[in-house]
């Protein structure tokens, strides 16, 4: 089959977007195709070892400064205008290829790992976010535990920090790390007596030790795997932010995480319509494609509906946190409905394309075939930075209040 041509251009016109946010689209759209579509049938259905991790893909997002463009001029970041809306077309453009390798190469280390160090105070900020955005390590960001992920209460919370000579003796277990299996530095939100306390540690340091990856129904490019801390010590200055406000500090990074899954969604979403577009168009039934069929026409407009709706909320989230430094509940809206379209669509695809939907790779031919991956990789959007019933609880809370709530 011919490249499927990229509907977007032609049913979504980004009338409203900044003129440097449309350059940036661009310039990642042209890395995305240049260098991720060669490798993402391999990095979409490579099971997870930490052999399969792309060092090489890290490497040239790096190298093409793709990590500058969250970030302020002082870091070494670009400085933009609008930096959140840059940062999620950014995720938009990597995951149409790819979604596991931009949840955890970008989602994962630009906005979880360098937002959360952005809050950091002085010399943390400058000295580890600036090698952030110059590509010179991959981090980890560790909230959720094996029995505390949706609950990230210091109630729930087993990792403890005690204060020790200079510093902190943390002790606890983290569950569903993306990077760890290769990261050199983690954030870790542990207790601190009745309050939680975000925490930057070396994955050198004696006493943290990672599992094995994790085996996943998708986003296989996205290793996850346990991580321990026995007695770590921790220097009093690698606290990030206030002691105690650690939780802050997470859901901060996890609001702008929960936009990325947004635009994320809307890849998938738009990279499934693309395909199945294409398939529908030319393959015939009954003497005609199957896109003369009222039923399929009907079903791709909906969804061509819904993803421009996707989209600009996603846009819109970014949009008014560059402008008024807050979305929390565009941003839940934006996660809530990108990650469940990405599944509507995957399935509706597959159902157009019938077999050639459900195939991975095609013996016959030697051809490889991407709604399977999708389908999978879609959908952990409804699960990881906030489930989707999180995220209407937000939501909730801006209707009614939280006397009402909670
Ligand atoms: C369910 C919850 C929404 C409940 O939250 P709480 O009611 O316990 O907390 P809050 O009082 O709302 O907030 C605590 C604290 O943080 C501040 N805050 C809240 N939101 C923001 C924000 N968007 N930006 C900045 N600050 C924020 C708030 O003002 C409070 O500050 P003060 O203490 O008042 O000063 C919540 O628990 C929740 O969202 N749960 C879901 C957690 C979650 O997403 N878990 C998954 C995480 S990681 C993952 O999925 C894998 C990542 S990966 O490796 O890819």
């Amino acid at each position: 089959m011919k490249i499927p041509a990229r509907r977007a251009d032609t049913l979504h016109h980004d009338v409203w977007l900044p003129p440097e946010t449309r350059r940036v689209r661009q310039e990642v759209r042209e890395f995305a195709e240049a260098v991720l579509r060669p490798v993402a049938h391999r990095l979409n259905n490579t099971p997870e070892s930490v052999e399969s991790f792309p060092h090489e893909v890290f490497r040239q997002m790096a190298d093409a400064g793709l990590y500058r463009i969250p970030f302020a001029a002082d870091v070494g970041g670009r400085g933009l205008e609008f930096p959140t809306l840059a940062t999620m077309v950014t995720l938009e453009e990597l995951a149409y290829f790819s979604p596991g390798l931009t949840s955890a190469l970008y989602d994962g280390q630009a906005i979880l790992v360098g937002k959360t160090l952005e809050r950091a105070q002085e010399p943390l900020r400058s000295r580890y976010l600036s090698a952030l955005v110059r590509g010179e390590f991959v981090g980890s960001f560790a909230t959720s535990e094996p029995e505390a992920s949706t609950d990230l209460s210091a109630a729930a919370m087993q990792t403890v920090a005690v204060p020790v000579e200079g510093g902190y003796s943390l002790t606890g277990g983290k569950r569903w790390i993306t990077n760890s299996v290769v990261a050199r530095y983690i954030l870790v939100l542990a207790r601190t007596e009745a309050r939680l306390s975000m925490f930057l540690i070396g994955m050198d340091s004696p006493g943290v030790s990672v599992g094995k990856p994790d085996l996943k129904m998708g986003n296989h490019a996205q290793l996850t795997a346990d991580v321990r801390f026995e007695q770590v010590f921790v220097p009093a200055d690698h606290v990030v932010g206030i002691p105690g406000n650690g939780l802050k500090v997470a859901l901060g990074a996890l609001a702008m995480g929960r936009m990325g899954i947004g635009a994320i969604g809307v890849a998938m979403a738009q990279s499934a319509f693309d395909f199945a577009a294409a398939y529908i168009s030319e393959r015939k039934v009954f003497g005609k494609p199957i896109a003369a069929f009222q039923h399929w026409q009907f079903t791709f407009a909906e969804h061509a509906i819904n993803i421009e709706n996707a989209r600009n909320l996603y846009l819109k989230a970014a949009y008014r946190f560059d402008t008024e430094g807050e979305s929390e509940v565009e941003g839940a809206m934006a996660k809530f409905y990108g990650s469940r379209l990405a599944v509507d669509v995957a399935r509706d695809a597959i159902q157009a394309c019938g077999a050639y939907g459900f195939v991975r790779e095609l013996s016959a031919t030697g051809q490889s075939f991407p709604l399977e991956s999708i389908y999978r990789d879609a959908k952990i959007g409804e699960i990881y930075e906030g489930t989707n019933e999180i995220q209407r609880w937000i939501i909730a809370r801006h209707i009614f209040g939280r006397d009402l709530v909670g």
